[in-house]
C-alpha cells in the first residue's frame, strides 16, 4: 500500500486551541511524521466553549445543537479551516501533497453509558472550505458497536511503538500516557492488540482551579504548585472515586471530575494537590493493565508540569518502571493526538479498524468516521 499524506486536527478537552500535524502513512506500520502547528484559542473563546458544555447537557440525540452549539460548531469549523490554510501554506516538498484531513472536532458531551458522544465540527463545511476530503465523527461507529467511543489514539500509539528505536522497542510492553484535559493510557504488548482506557483527570481540574482562584489559564511549568504542598485528605477524597477501581473499558466526560473536593484550599496547595491527583490516577491505571509497564512514554500538555511528571516518575519507579517524555523517544508530545487523527483518517479510508475490544470495549474491531468530499464548485475559500 502506498502512503497517503494527511493532516490531523485536534481540539481537545483542555479547550486551549487547535493542534495540527501532517503524517504520511499507509494506515498500518508505515508512519512518517511531518511538521506540526498550534493555533491557540483566545481566553474569551475558550470560555465560550466551556459555557457550551452546559448547553450540551440537554442533548438527547447526537445531532441536536441547542443554545449556542449550532453557532459555535460553525465558528469552530471555520477556525479549523483557517488553521489548515495557514498550516498548508507553510508546507513544502512531500508535505505539501496533502490528500486528506482527519477532523476530531470539539467534544462537548460524552456519555458512553447512554451511547452518546458529541463532537462539534461540520465535516462538509471543512471539506468545502479546504477543498480536501475530510474524515470526521470518528467516535460514533465504535459506540454503535458497543464501545466507549474513546480513547481512539491507541491504534496510533501501537503503530508508534512498533517503530520505536531498537533500545526502547526492546522494553515492550510500553505504556503511552496522554496527559491532556483528561488522561488516557495505552498498554502496547509485544504481540496483540493494545489495551487502553481513560485513566482520570489530567490538566482540566488544574486549569479550572488556577483560572477560578488565580485568573490564569493554566499552571505554567507547575510554578504555582511549586509554592504549595499536597493536601493528603483532598488527594484521598479524589482517589476514593469508584472510577479508579472500575476495570477497563472506561472513558470520561470532562465534567465527571469537578473541583467539588478542593474547597477552601490555598491556590498553590490546590494546584499541587491536583497535580498529585493527576499522577496517582495514572499510576492506578497500571493495576488495570495486563502487566505493570516497564516503560511509560508521556505525552500531552501535562508532561510540562514537573509535579505531575515527578510524582509519576517516583511512583512508577516503585512499580519497577521508567518514565520518559515523548521527546526522549524521538516523538512529539504536543502533536501526537493531531498526528493520530491524520493516521486514523488514513485507516478509515482504508477500511481498517480504528478501535478494538481491548481499547474501547467494542464487540469487534471496527472502522469508523464519516467522509465528506468538497462539493464540485468549492475549493479553498477565503474567510
Ligand atoms: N508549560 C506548561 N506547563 C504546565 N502545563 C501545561 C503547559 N503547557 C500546557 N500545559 C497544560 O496542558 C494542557 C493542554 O494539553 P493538551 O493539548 O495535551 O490537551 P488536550 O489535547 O486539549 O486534551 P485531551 O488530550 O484531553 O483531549 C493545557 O490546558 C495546560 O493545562
Ligand atoms: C470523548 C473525548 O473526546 N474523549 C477524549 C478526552 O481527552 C482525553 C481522553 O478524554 C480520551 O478519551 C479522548 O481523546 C483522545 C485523544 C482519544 O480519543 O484517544
Amino acid at each position: 500500500m502506498t502512503a497517503i499524506c494527511a493532516i490531523g486536527l485536534m481540539s481537545g478537552t483542555s479547550m486551549d486551541g487547535i493542534d495540527l500535524a501532517v503524517v504520511a502513512s499507509d494506515g498500518a506500520d508505515l508512519v512518517e511524521r511531518g511538521p506540526a502547528h498550534f493555533v491557540p484559542y483566545e481566553a474569551a473563546f475558550r470560555r465560550r466553549i466551556e459555557a457550551s458544555l452546559d448547553d450540551a447537557k440537554s442533548i438527547g440525540e447526537r445531532t441536536e445543537r441547542p443554545g449556542d452549539l449550532a453557532a459555535l460548531e460553525r465558528e469552530i469549523t471555520l477556525r479549523h479551516a483557517a488553521a489548515v490554510e495557514t498550516f498548508r501554506s507553510g508546507l513544502t516538498g512531500r508535505w505539501a501533497d496533502v490528500a486528506l484531513i482527519g477532523f476530531h472536532g470539539q467534544t462537548v458531551l460524552h456519555r458512553p453509558e447512554r451511547g452518546l458522544t458529541v463532537q462539534l465540527g461540520d465535516g462538509a463545511l471543512l471539506a468545502d472550505r479546504t477543498g480536501l476530503p475530510v474524515v470526521h465523527d470518528m467516535r460514533a461507529n465504535d459506540m454503535l458497536h458497543g464501545g466507549q467511543g474513546a480513547p481512539l489514539v491507541p491504534a496510533y500509539h501501537a503503530a508508534l511503538a512498533r517503530s520505536l528505536p531498537p533500545d526502547l522497542r526492546a522494553t515492550l510492553p510500553v505504556a503511552f500516557v496522554n496527559i491532556g484535559g483528561i488522561s488516557n493510557v495505552t498498554f502496547v504488548p509485544g504481540e496483540g492488540d493494545p489495551v487502553a482506557f481513560d485513566s482520570g483527570p489530567g490538566n482540566a481540574l488544574i486549569d479550572q482551579w488556577v483560572s477560578r482562584e488565580g485568573g490564569l489559564p493554566f499552571d505554567e511549568n507547575g510554578m504555582i504548585a511549586s509554592e504549595g504542598g499536597v493536601v493528603q485528605t483532598v488527594l484521598d477524597a479524589y482517589l476514593a472515586s469508584p472510577f479508579f477501581s472500575r476495570p477497563a473499558p472506561k472513558s470520561l466526560d470532562r465534567n465527571d471530575f469537578t473541583l467539588d473536593k478542593v474547597p477552601g484550599l490555598e491556590l498553590a496547595d490546590g494546584a499541587r494537590t491536583l497535580a498529585a491527583v493527576s499522577a496517582e490516577a495514572i499510576l492506578r491505571a497500571a493495576g488495570h493493565m495486563p502487566a505493570v509497564p516497564k516503560l511509560w512514554i508521556v505525552c500531552g500538555g501535562g508532561r510540562k508540569n514537573p509535579h505531575i511528571v515527578g510524582d509519576l516518575r517516583r511512583g512508577a519507579e516503585r512499580q519497577g518502571g521508567l518514565v520518559i517524555l515523548a521527546e526522549d523517544a524521538g516523538l512529539d508530545g504536543d502533536a501526537m493526538e493531531a498526528e493520530a487523527w491524520a493516521y486514523l483518517a488514513v485507516r478509515a479510508r482504508r477500511g481498517l479498524p480504528l478501535t478494538f475490544p481491548t481499547t474501547t470495549g467494542c464487540r469487534l474491531p471496527v472502522t469508523g468516521g464519516a467522509l465528506s468530499l468538497p462539493s464540485e464548485t468549492s475549493g479553498p475559500v477565503e474567510r
